[in-house]
């Protein structure tokens, strides 16, 4: 079956020290997305069950000729994982060569999913938010805040964070990362009031199935961007009609979803047509814009194979 007798396995703290940056992780994104539009790099929609006790399992599936690599995302969300001290999403990438299908590496998946993730909120925000934006506001203060608040301190000239949130630990823990970033944070009563005060806004929170909309995107400010990346879960679907832009990940993969992020009535975009120039990503200063998105295979494959070269330069 195969060339090798043993597959390299990536820990999250190999792939951690390998100490990419954010452009390196945004750049790689839209190179990617350059080839797809030449046909040299293709993704397909993500596959999910959903068996109704609010787990959320997904395969993701992308493949590039150059380099020959296909990566396969298989992922877990279950709310539960939490209450035992596990991350809420555990998951592994398996990559193969795409031409021969040998097996080439398996990552970490956790690691990949946080700071692919970030990366693609960073891509759609260098289009979409205002350069000089230096509040950042966090709704849902766990893994994905994290690797944002990475990603997002080296785009922006950041010097506040609101915090709002479930769960004192980890709104705290955010807090401390904040501080090692030399940003002062402060913790909001209420998802409003974090909402209302920030240029930039981040959702991620847990997706358990249930959850009743309790953000109103007309709480953004003139100017602001929000990076949605909790599937809109949270958010009053209607009240997207109130923002200038609004920019999904892949309006392919939209298409095949059975529940849709929002009425198609309010997508101006996907991700690919915003690096593409097809699109806008804001016309004015005052414009109120964000990236909602249920996460894009094309992400994982950048910043799996953008790891894997990293690591075999490395090793030399
Ligand atoms: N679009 C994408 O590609 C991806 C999206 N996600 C989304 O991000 C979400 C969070 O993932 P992680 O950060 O890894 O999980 P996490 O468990 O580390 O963080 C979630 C945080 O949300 C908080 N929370 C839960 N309910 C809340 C509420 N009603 N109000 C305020 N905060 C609340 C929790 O206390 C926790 O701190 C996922 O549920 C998923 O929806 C995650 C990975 C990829
Ligand atoms: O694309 C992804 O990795 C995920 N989307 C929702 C949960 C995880």
């Amino acid at each position: 079956m195969s060339a090798s007798t043993s597959i390299p396995y990536f820990s999250e703290d190999q792939l951690a020290g390998l100490g990419l940056t954010t452009h390196e992780v945004i750049n790689r994104i839209e190179t990617l997305i350059l080839s797809g539009d030449k046909q040299q790099a293709w993704s397909a929609p993500k596959a999910v069950i959903q068996p109704g006790d609010g787990r959320y399992m997904m395969v993701a599936l992308a493949a590039a000729d150059d380099p020959s690599v296909l990566a396969v995302k298989t992922v877990v969300l279950n709310p539960r994982n939490p209450e035992q001290g596990l991350p809420l999403i555990n998951g592994l990438v398996t990559l193969l060569d795409s031409h021969s299908g040998l097996p080439i590496a398996i990552l970490d998946g956790n690691w990949i999913t946080a700071v692919r993730t970030a990366g693609l909120s960073a891509t759609a925000a260098r289009h979409m938010a205002k350069n000089d934006a230096s509040v950042i506001a966090f709704i849902g203060c766990g893994v994905q805040a994290n690797s944002h608040l990475q990603a997002f301190s080296t785009l922006f000239p950041l010097e506040k964070v609101l915090l709002f949130g479930r769960g004192a630990v980890n709104i705290e823990r955010l807090g401390d990362k904040a501080a090692e970033l030399s940003l002062p944070s402060v913790a909001c009563d209420s998802a409003e009031e974090a909402v209302t005060g920030a240029d930039i806004v981040i959702s991620s929170v847990t997706h358990t199935g249930d959850v009743t909309p309790f953000l109103d995107a007309n709480w953004l400010k003139p100017g602001a961007f929000a990076a949605i990346t909790d599937l809109a879960v949270p958010w009053g679907k209607e009240s997207f009609s109130a923002l200038d832009q609004v920019v999904i990940d892949d309006l392919v993969q939209e298409a095949a979803m059975p529940n849709k992020l929002m009425s198609p009535d309010y997508v101006t975009g996907d991700l690919s047509q915003l690096v593409l120039g097809k699109i806008k990503g804001r016309n004015l200063d005052s414009d109120r814009n964000a990236f909602v998105f249920r996460g894009h295979a094309m992400g994982d494959l950048a910043l799996s194979t953008l790891v894997y070269q990293r690591a075999l330069m490395m090793s030399d």
